[in-house]
């Protein structure tokens, strides 16, 4: 399967940073997005990536008839506007590779990225981008590893021929359920360790924390039919060590604000919105998530940090690895 013409929907900072990739790789790209004027007109996204400049050779577009046509799309707005942008994409052939980019749960329905895909446009063929990779980094070039899913190893390998280059190296995956679980996981994850760096708990809270929610993130997965070792990989464990170490990151960033008392009342990062759905899901099938369970406890305004480090603290003793 060869891919030339690589569609990206959403022109934030994500797909901005995956459109600039694409052409690097030698694709043919359009970037798509609401009210994309600007950036078509100054050839620079400066609301999220000041400073980098969007060649002339990718398009910049509004049309979503421009998008339908691709080889491959990626969708690369947040996880809970994904079933509103799926069902703007009708016009696509039959098995067009559609990438899932966001890393979160469904709200309500507690479903992935690619499971509500599938309700909503049920003609493609669904894949997942994940992995450590802030946007800044991928759109300045800096080098950045990614794991590419899809449920057959060709279509991964063929997006990852599609979007690798020298600075961006995507590697192949069949396990969309685990890739999805890494990602949705860890911004939840990651506004806990947030809140210890923000309450100023201490380095070893911190590292406690991230090793105890990667305990977490296991068990879901295991729960979930994710395979162990996409959990050790890229958008597991190395997206959760990310996240949870720097302030690049927004949900880390969030979760210091939590701890700081200063966190803005209208909350727009993906762990805020997970939280409570990964919550549901692990009480539903009978996961012990505590960690995932404080954050959406706290996000919820249910209770307060010294509530929820009073619970984790005082949890009966058990052995490490059960
Ligand atoms: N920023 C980063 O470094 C990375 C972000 N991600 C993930 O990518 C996803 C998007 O994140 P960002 O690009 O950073 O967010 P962003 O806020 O910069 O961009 C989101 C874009 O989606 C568009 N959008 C929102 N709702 C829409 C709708 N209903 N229809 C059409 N367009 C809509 C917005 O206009 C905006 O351009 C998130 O799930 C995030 O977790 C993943 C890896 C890195
Ligand atoms: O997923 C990310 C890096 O891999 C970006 O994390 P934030 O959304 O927390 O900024």
């Amino acid at each position: 399967m060869s891919i030339e013409h690589v569609a990206v929907v959403g022109a934030g900072a994500w797909g901005t940073a995956l459109a600039l990739a694409a052409e690097r790789a030698g694709r043919r790209v359009t970037l798509w997005g609401r009210d994309v004027a600007a950036i078509a007109a100054t050839r620079e996204n400066a609301a999220h990536l000041p400073g980098i400049a969007i060649p002339e050779t990718i398009a910049v577009t509004d049309r979503l008839a421009d998008v339908v046509v691709a080889d491959a799309i990626l969708v690369v707005t947040p996880t809970q506007t994904i079933r509103a942008v799926a069902s703007l994409l009708g016009g696509i052939a039959d098995d067009t590779p559609v990438v899932l980019c966001a890393k979160g749960l469904e709200r309500g329905t507690g479903l992935r990225p690619t499971e509500v895909l599938g309700e909503a446009l049920p003609p493609a063929a669904p894949a997942v981008l994940s992995g450590p990779s802030f946007a800044a980094d991928v759109a300045a070039g800096l080098p950045t590893a990614v794991t590419v899913a899809a449920a057959e190893a060709p279509l991964a390998m063929a997006l990852c021929r599609a979007l690798g280059s020298a600075s961006f190296r995507p590697y192949a995956e069949t396990d969309m359920i685990g890739v999805e679980v890494g990602g949705a996981f860890k911004n939840v994850l990651a506004i806990a360790v947030g809140i210890v760096a923000g309450r100023g708990l201490g380095a070893s809270a911190a590292a406690a924390l991230t090793a105890r929610g990667f305990a977490e993130l296991r068990r879901i997965g295991a729960a979930l039919g994710a395979r162990p070792d996409t959990l050790m990989g890229l958008s597991g464990l190395g997206d959760l060590v990310l996240t949870c170490a720097s302030p690049q990151s927004r949900n880390f960033s969030y979760g210091v604000a939590l701890g700081r008392g200063t966190a803005p009342a209208a909350v727009l990062v993906e762990g805020a919105a997970t939280a409570g759905v990964a919550r549901m899901l692990a009480a539903k099938l009978g996961v012990e998530m505590p960690i995932t369970a404080q954050v959406a406890a706290i996000v919820e305004g249910e209770t307060d940090i010294e509530g929820a480090m009073a619970a984790l603290m005082s949890r009966p003793l058990r052995h490490e690895t059960d």
